[in-house]
Order: structure tokens, then C-alpha cells, then sequence
């Protein structure tokens, strides 16, 4: 099992670079900043880690094709590739609906703009030309970078398995992988390659502690937003109570956030979240594993004490 770990951009980025050498130091192999507009820059975000950083992997977890072209996405990754010394990872999904509204942006075809962003951001970062005729100059990748996909409904696992070398899927619990793993296979082999050689990894919710219920409770109000956001299908698969996740959403849109917190009981935290003691973590991880995950991604709020968070969960990639 790999292991990496998400920031994302909306605090104090140097304290987030000294956090990401921190987790390379206790044995995290991968870090992954999220890129929201309404957040600092990724890219600067990234530039700093490469800087504080000198073995762990980083890249956007994830971009999309629509608030950047290709040319620019493959510019920016390339830069990060040639700061890190060769680390840079690159993850791209197909954004938010919202997001795009307050944009203006139409959020049209993401499976086919996906396909087509990753083809032309390929071929740049390989020194090649474009159809259109465009070239990166200036800069060059040192290698090989990884193309992961942030994904979660079916078509675009499945495209994911298709065309990327990795995915990022933002799902804490083994029932979500039962479900992702053979869309994903079948892109795999749509495509002639290998399971073995594609890196499945759960961008989980996650919040470590050595007191049980204080981990579990700095994790309600993520786990809060995670089940607000997931379709009935989703609460139906962790056999949650139906329209729990519109009650939730209602008390999060009247900002009553107590009442929502007070909906997250223990089913939901297992459902949406990986929380509890270093114990109570490795059995959980392990269940992953079973289903086919190979890089455990620890995601926010990490825990209540991030720093001492992060030393725990070195101690659960110690007994991997
Ligand atoms: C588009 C959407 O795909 P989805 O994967 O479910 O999108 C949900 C999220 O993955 C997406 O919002 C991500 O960008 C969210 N996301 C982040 N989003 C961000 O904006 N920033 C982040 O930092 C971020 C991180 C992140 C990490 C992991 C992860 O899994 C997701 C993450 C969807 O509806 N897909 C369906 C339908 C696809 C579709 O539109 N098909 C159409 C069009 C086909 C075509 O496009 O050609 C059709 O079939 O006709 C499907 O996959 O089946």
C-alpha cells in the first residue's frame, strides 16, 4: 500500500510545506493539493512543497480542463517536474457543476473534454506538437509524469482506467470500491493494459488520534458536506437512511452546522470517513486493500492535531 496525503491551499502555504516534508519524512510517498479558483494557487502551492521537499511526489489532486487549457496545465506541471528534480504527478478531474456556473463557464461534455485535454497535455509534456500546432519551448518535463483521474461516476472511472495511470476516487469505505473497481478494469482493458500496472487511490476523509471519539468527532462536519454531496444511490449502497443526506444539506444551507454534525453518527463516519485511533486504522486501510486499492490518500481534516496526525499515520505506514 502507497501512501499520500492531501492539503488543501486555503491556509498558510509555507506551514503546509513544512506539514508535506513532515509526512515525506514519517514515509508518505505522494502529496496532492486540491485546486479550487476560490483557494490559493495550486501551482505556487506546489512550487513551495518542491522547494521544502526532496523524495515525496506532488502534484494537483486535481485540476480540470475547463478553467485552464491544456497548453497551460501542461506548462505549469512541467515547471513543478523541472523544480522537483523529476517528482511531479498530475492529477485532473472533470470539476464541479458550481463551480463552473459561477464562472460562466459551460461545463459541457466532461468525459470527452477530459479524453481530449489529457491527449493534447500528453503530447506536450512529451516535447511534441500539438494538432493545433502548439509546443511547450522553454520548458521540459525531466520524465515520465503519472496522469491520475479524480473520478466518480461510472463513465468516468471507466474512462480513467482507459487513459490515465492512476485514479483519485473520493471515497473512504471498501463497499465504494467494490463498486469503482470493475468499471475501472473494464477501461483498463478496453485500453490492453494491466491492473497491476494502475495505482487505484482512495482520497479518503480522514482524521487519526489517540482518543477515538475526539478523531471521530473533529471528522463529522467533513463527513457532513461528503454525505450532503452524495446521490441517493451512494446512501443507498452504505444502506444509510434514505434523504439523510438532504436533511444534512438543509441544515448546512441554513448554517445550522450543529444540527448537521448532530445527524453524522457512527454509520455515517464509516460510511464517508476513515477516523479513530492508529489501531482502529489498520484494519480499515487493509479492508481497502482487499478491494483492490493500492495508495491510501489521507485527506481532510487529517486530525484534530494535524502535525501530531501525521505522525500517527507514520506509524500505520510503518506496519505496512
Ligand atoms: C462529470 C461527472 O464525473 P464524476 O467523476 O462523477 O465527477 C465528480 C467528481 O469526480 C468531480 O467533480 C471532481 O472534479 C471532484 N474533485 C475535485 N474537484 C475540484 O474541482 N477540485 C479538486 O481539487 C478536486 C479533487 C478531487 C479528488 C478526488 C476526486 O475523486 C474528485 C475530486 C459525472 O457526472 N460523470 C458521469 C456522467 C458523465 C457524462 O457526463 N456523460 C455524458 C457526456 C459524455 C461525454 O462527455 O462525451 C454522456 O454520457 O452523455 C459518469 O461518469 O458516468
Amino acid at each position: 500500500m502507497k501512501f499520500g496525503i492531501e492539503f488543501v491551499p486555503q491556509t498558510d502555504l509555507n506551514e503546509i510545506a513544512r506539514l508535506v516534508k513532515l509526512a515525506e519524512d514519517v514515509g508518505f510517498e505522494y502529496a496532492w493539493i486540491t485546486d479550487h479558483y476560490n483557494n490559493k494557487n495550486v501551482y505556487a502551492s506546489l512550487a513551495l512543497i518542491a522547494q521544502a521537499t526532496e523524495t515525496i511526489k506532488l502534484g494537483p489532486g486535481v485540476t480540470n480542463p475547463y478553467v485552464r487549457s491544456p497548453a497551460i496545465s501542461a506548462s505549469a506541471i512541467a515547471t513543478i517536474d523541472e523544480i522537483s528534480g523529476g517528482r511531479a504527478t498530475f492529477g485532473i478531474g472533470p470539476g464541479d457543476k458550481a463551480t463552473f456556473d459561477a464562472l460562466g463557464i459551460p461545463w459541457e461534455k466532461p468525459v470527452t473534454t477530459i479524453k481530449n485535454a489529457i491527449a493534447d497535455i500528453k503530447t506536450l509534456i512529451d516535447g511534441d506538437k500539438t494538432a493545433g500546432g502548439a509546443a511547450l519551448g522553454g520548458v521540459k518535463a525531466v520524465g515520465d509524469i503519472p496522469i491520475y483521474m479524480g473520478a466518480q461516476g461510472p463513465k468516468m472511472l471507466e474512462t480513467a482506467g482507459e487513459i490515465a495511470d492512476g485514479v483519485l476516487i473520493n471515497a473512504s469505505n471498501p463497499k465504494d470500491y467494490e463498486a469503482a473497481l470493475p468499471l475501472i478494469s473494464k477501461g483498463i482493458d478496453n485500453a490492453g493494459k494491466k491492473l497491476a500496472d494502475f495505482d487505484v487511490a482512495a482520497y479518503t476523509s480522514t482524521s487519526i488520534g489517540t482518543d477515538s471519539e475526539a478523531a471521530k468527532n473533529a471528522a463529522r462536519i467533513v463527513v457532513a458536506f461528503i454525505a450532503a454531496g452524495s446521490p441517493p444511490p451512494v446512501i443507498a449502497r452504505h444502506g444509510l437512511p434514505e434523504g439523510i443526506n438532504e436533511k444534512i444539506g438543509d441544515c448546512l444551507g441554513k448554517g445550522d452546522f450543529g444540527g448537521a454534525i448532530g445527524l453524522v453518527d457512527d454509520d455515517l463516519l464509516d460510511a464517508f470517513s476513515v477516523a479513530g485511533t492508529p489501531d482502529e486504522f489498520i484494519p480499515k486501510i487493509e479492508a481497502l486493500g482487499e478491494m483492490g486499492v493500492t495508495q491510501y490518500v489521507a485527506g481532510s481534516p487529517i486530525g484534530k492535531d494535524v502535525e501530531e496526525s501525521i505522525k500517527l499515520l507514520g506509524d500505520v505506514i510503518a506496519s505496512f
